[in-house]
C-alpha cells in the first residue's frame, strides 16, 4: 500500500519578511503568509486531499498556517495534534538577529555553518535571558528544564522530533490514515532527512520554502516510492527554495 504524507512550512511570518532569526519566538503571519496558506489548501482541494489527522508545533505561525488550510478545505473537523516537538529548530542567542547583517559582521561561511551544519549549534542563550524559553506558560508548564532549549542544531532537533514522528505519526500512515503535518523550515529538514535518508553533509543544501505543500508517497516501511514533489508550479517552488538559502548572505 502507498500512503500520501503532506509536509508543509508555514506561511511567511513578520519574522521571514524582516529576515530575522526567528526560533522558537512565536511571530504571526504576514498578510502573504495567510495567502501562501490560503493558496495551499486550494492546491491540497484540488489534489483531492482528505486528511484524517493533522500535526503542528505550538508556534502560531505554523498553527494559524493549519487553520487555514483546513478551512480553505472545508475539513476543519479533523484531529489536530499540536506538540512543541515539531516547533523549529531554537536559534539561540540569535534569534530576533537580521540574518543577512550578521552574515555581515560574521561572514557567510559562519552563517551558513549555524544555519545549515547538522551537529553544530549557533550560540547559546543564557538562562537569565529574557528570550528564555521556560519564561513562557507553554513551555514552563509542560517540558522539563533539561528540554527547554538554550540552542539547537539540526541534530538536536532530529533528536526531539524524529521519535515522536516515529512514535506518534508513523503508526497513523502506516494504518492508512492521510496525515499532514505543518512546521517549519529546520523541524522539517530534519523530518525530510529522516524520510529520504539525507546524509550529514547533503542536508547541508536543502532549503524548504514557505507554503507550498511537500507530498510523499510512502510504502509500508514508510519508504518513499518515488522523490517527494512540491504541489503547483515547480519552478516556483524551486526559486523560493533557492531564496530561502540567499537569505543568510550579507
Ligand atoms: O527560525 C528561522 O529563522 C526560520 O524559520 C528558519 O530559518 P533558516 O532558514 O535561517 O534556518
Amino acid at each position: 500500500m502507498t500512503t500520501k504524507l503532506v509536509l508543509v512550512r508555514h506561511g511567511q511570518s513578520q519574522w521571514n519578511q524582516e529576515n530575522r532569526f526567528t526560533g522558537w519566538k512565536d511571530v504571526d503571519l504576514t498578510e502573504q503568509g495567510r495567502a501562501e496558506a490560503a493558496r495551499a489548501a486550494e492546491l491540497l482541494k484540488d489534489a483531492g486531499f482528505e486528511f484524517d489527522v493533522a500535526y503542528t508545533s505550538v508556534l502560531k505561525r505554523a498553527i494559524r498556517t493549519l487553520w487555514t488550510i483546513l478551512d480553505g478545505m472545508d475539513q476543519m473537523w479533523i484531529p489536530v495534534i499540536r506538540n512543541w516537538r515539531l516547533n523549529e529548530r531554537h536559534y539561540g542567542a540569535l534569534q530576533g538577529l537580521n540574518k543577512a547583517e550578521t552574515a555581515a559582521e560574521y561572514g557567510d561561511e559562519q552563517v551558513l555553518i549555524w544555519r545549515r551544519s547538522y551537529d553544530i549549534p549557533p550560540p547559546a542563550l543564557e538562562l537569565s535571558d529574557e528570550r528564555w524559553a521556560g519564561n513562557q506558560r507553554v513551555y514552563r508548564d509542560n517540558l522539563t528544564s533539561e528540554q527547554i532549549p538554550l540552542s539547537e542544531s539540526l541534530k538536536d532537533t532530529v533528536a526531539r522530533f524524529v521519535p515522536y514522528f516515529e512514535e506518534e505519526i508513523a503508526p497513523k500512515i502506516r494504518a492508512g490514515k492521510q496525515v499532514l503535518i505543518v512546521a517549519h523550515g529546520n523541524s522539517l529538514r530534519s523530518l525530510v532527512k529522516h524520510l529520504d535518508g539525507i546524509s550529514d553533509e547533503d542536508i547541508l543544501k536543502l532549503n524548504i520554502p514557505t507554503g507550498i505543500p511537500l507530498v510523499y508517497e510512502l510504502d509500508d516501511n514508510l519508504k518513499p516510492v518515488r522523490d517527494a514533489y512540491y504541489l503547483g508550479d515547480a519552478d516556483a517552488a524551486e526559486a523560493a527554495a533557492a531564496a530561502v538559502a540567499n537569505q543568510g548572505k550579507a
